[in-house]
């Protein structure tokens, strides 16, 4: 049979098959894949499995090919070796303008991330009820006017008052498979309950019957949508990696300096100070947001000077 798994918890997998969750583990030799993971299976990957003579476990035999997949937070010339999720539509980062404020530079690195895994990526901004001032309105302008033409949609919900949830937002996340990620205290555990309201069951239930380890918080898990779909939640799980690149490949992963790559004098252009730059051309004349560009160049220095 195949199945999806749901949950992990290090030495056992929580895999759904059809209505049913059947908790499973890995058959003793396991063939390893070429991302040479540190976990085999991940959260969101389609298993084949069968049952064991109790009928009550499983063994899992096989993982099917996944279509995409995250990895852990890694500098881009290390070997990345923990996967978080996989098969993947879309990554949501949720972010907030204050208690605590989500930077700019941080959307731009999940951003990123997201452009390297090929994983289309939305931010929901949380917290609206708290909006008061100027400070607070230009931030939330900013947010719309850097990523809305970038492709990113930029969605405003209250999880507490529950506004904007079952409108915008939810037809977006409808039938998908979405990656729920963000800082500590932005709010996702308060979203995730008020879209999936077993979420917090469910996750008592499955603590109860399996090993311990299991409501550790560094574990992603899969939540059913009742409108159909899945979240899959990263608790504690901040950043993901940006896949290897090399400097001058940096800038793919960025929209508005996609489409220029290819005009600049150097092929192997940085984009920094060289001669003849169209990225620091369309910077110049405005086509290219300032604070945009300068999470380029701190991603590329920083990433550096981890080598
Ligand atoms: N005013 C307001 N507070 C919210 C909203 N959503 C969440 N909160 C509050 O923010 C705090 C953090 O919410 P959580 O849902 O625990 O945040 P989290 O992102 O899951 O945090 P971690 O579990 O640490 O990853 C709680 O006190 C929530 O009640 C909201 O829309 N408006
Ligand atoms: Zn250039």
């Amino acid at each position: 049979m195949i199945g999806r798994v749901i949950k992990s918890t290090g030495s056992w997998y929580i895999v759904q098959v059809a209505e049913q969750v059947i908790s499973a583990r890995l058959k003793g030799k396991f063939k390893q894949d070429e991302l040479k993971l540190t976990n085999p299976i991940a959260v969101g990957d389609w298993v084949k499995l069968e049952r064991e003579a109790n009928q009550e476990t499983a063994v899992i035999s096989e993982i099917l090919p996944r279509e995409n997949y995250v990895i852990r937070k890694s500098t881009r010339k290390q070997h990345f070796s923990h996967i978080i999720a996989s098969n993947l539509d879309q990554a949501i980062l949720v972010i907030t303008m204050k208690k605590p404020r989500t930077s700019l530079g941080f959307i731009d690195r999940f951003l990123v991330s997201a452009e390297s895994f090929r994983i289309p990526a939305l931010l929901v901004v949380n917290k609206m009820d708290q909006l008061e001032g100027e400070d607070e309105a230009e931030w939330l302008q900013d947010i719309h006017e850097i990523y809305e033409p970038l492709g990113y949609p930029v969605i405003e919900v209250s999880a507490l008052k529950e506004t904007g949830l079952k409108e915008k937002f939810l037809s977006l996340i409808q039938g998908k498979s979405s990656l729920i990620s963000g800082h500590s205290g932005v709010g996702k555990s308060t979203l995730l309950n008020a879209l999936v309201p077993e979420a917090r069951q469910e996750t008592k239930e499955i603590s109860g019957f399996s090993a311990k380890g299991v409501h550790t918080t560094t574990f992603a898990e899969l939540f059913t949508l009742p409108e159909g779909g899945d979240l899959i939640d990263t608790p504690g799980i901040k950043e993901f990696g940006i896949l290897d690149v090399e400097d001058n490949e940096l800038s793919h992963y960025f929209p508005e300096m996609r489409k220029y790559l290819g005009q600049c004098k150097y092929n192997n252009c940085t984009h920094i100070n060289e001669p003849g730059c169209v990225v620091l051309k369309k910077l110049e004349q405005g086509f290219i947001h300032p604070y945009r560009y300068q999470s380029y160049v701190n991603i590329l220095h920083e990433e550096d000077s981890h080598r």
